[in-house]
């Protein structure tokens, strides 16, 4: 497996951008996801890996070579990456066996070598009772671990993998997360994953990319991009939860910023001085009788053991849990604890917001 490193990458169509400056290093055996609204360029960072498209400028280093760059440009076939599409791109009229075989046969492995690596790949992915059956005869997550054990069998540099699970229902795409964590684990692959679901790259990847508009807003472990959003998008698109405007008290308390929050003087966690906002996550609220910050319920959904409660207060809507029920439009007093403040100059809409607290 090896390392795979994007810098200043830039890939624009007819002359619209379509990435802009991407600069990110991937450990080798490292899981990232991309993740980000239709549009922000995720499957086109994935084409130019896998060599399908090439970049307007910038490169791309995997293992060490220069496989895009200027004047170099290693093709698809050469590059030595496994890919797994949405739509499983399996061979139809071949058997199991045989899709699993096709990457060594285009190599010239050996027979008797091919066929113990076959039946390998096709243990490690569950599939060694169905060798024989042809694609047609498998379910839509069979299909999917079959295009798995596709990639595994020729011991890529790394796999990329676009919405895989995009045309499973729910219930089976949790049960594919487990098959895709478990293939990660044996074989220590470099993975790039493509989603537009922010619940799939939480749960899967060692590291996010959150992109919008052809640009990496934040790459981060899972829980830093919940906890420590960089700016309001990141915050708004990961994760459960309101990002508030504040105002500076310019106060300090035990080295955290006090802001003022809905009127009221809060202790936040922050990376700057000057914090325009701040991300409220359902855990940051309990609900106390006594609280200064009254909400009223706009909604109460029962979620198996809590309820889930969306809360208007001064027009923004937070959310919280609660272990009874709530009455639709019921008021109650919000305690804010814990929350994470940042610095976001470019969120003009919500800094207008923000004066009317001033
Ligand atoms: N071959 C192409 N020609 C022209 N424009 C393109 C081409 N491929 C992608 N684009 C444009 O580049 C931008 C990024 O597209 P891309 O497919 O990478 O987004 P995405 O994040 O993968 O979206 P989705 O989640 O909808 O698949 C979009 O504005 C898209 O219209």
């Amino acid at each position: 497996m090896a390392e795979l490193n994007f810098s200043n990458l830039s890939k624009q169509f007819d002359g619209v951008p379509a990435l802009q400056d991407i600069n990110a290093q991937i450990a080798s055996g490292e899981f990232v996801a991309l993740l980000g609204p239709s549009g922000c360029g995720k499957t086109t960072l994935l084409r130019l890996t896998a060599g399908f498209e090439q970049p307007s400028a910038g490169t791309i280093d995997l293992g060490g070579q220069t496989v895009a760059g200027e004047r170099q440009f290693v093709p698809p076939e050469d590059r030595e990456i496994g890919i797994v599409f949405q739509s499983y791109a399996l061979w139809p009229h071949k058997s199991v066996a045989a899709n699993v075989a096709y990457p060594l046969e285009v190599r010239r492995v050996p027979r008797a070598e091919r066929q113990n690596r076959v039946s390998e790949a096709l243990t490690l992915t569950g599939l060694s009772d169905f060798a024989d059956r042809m694609p047609s005869q498998l379910s839509g997550g069979q299909r999917q671990r079959v295009a798995l054990a596709r990639c595994l069998v020729f011991d890529p540099r790394a796999v990329l993998l676009d919405e895989p699970l995009a045309n499973l229902d729910l219930a089976l795409r949790a049960s594919m997360h487990d098959v895709f964590s478990m293939f990660h684990r044996r074989t220590k692959a470099t993975m790039l994953y493509v989603t537009h679901d922010q619940g799939e790259a939480l749960a899967l990847a060692d590291r996010v990319a959150v992109m919008q508009a052809g640009k990496i807003r934040q790459f981060a472990a899972p829980e830093t991009l919940y906890r420590e959003p960089v700016d309001c998008f990141v915050a708004g698109f990961v994760g459960d939860g309101a990002v508030v405007p504040v105002r500076r008290t310019g106060r300090v308390d035990g080295h955290q910023p006090v802001v003022n929050v809905f009127g009221q003087d809060v202790r936040a966690r922050s990376a700057t001085t000057e914090p325009s906002h701040v991300s409220i996550r359902p855990e940051s609220i309990t609900l106390r009788d006594d609280a200064a910050i009254r909400g009223r319920v706009i909604s109460c959904t029962y979620l198996g053991g809590r309820f889930r409660l969306s809360l208007d207060t001064a027009g923004e809507t937070l959310v919280a849990f609660a272990t009874r029920r709530a009455a639709i439009g019921e008021t109650v007093g919000i305690h804010l604890d814990d929350l994470w403040a940042f610095h976001d100059p470019d969120s003009n809409s919500l800094m207008a917001k923000s004066l009317a607290y001033a």
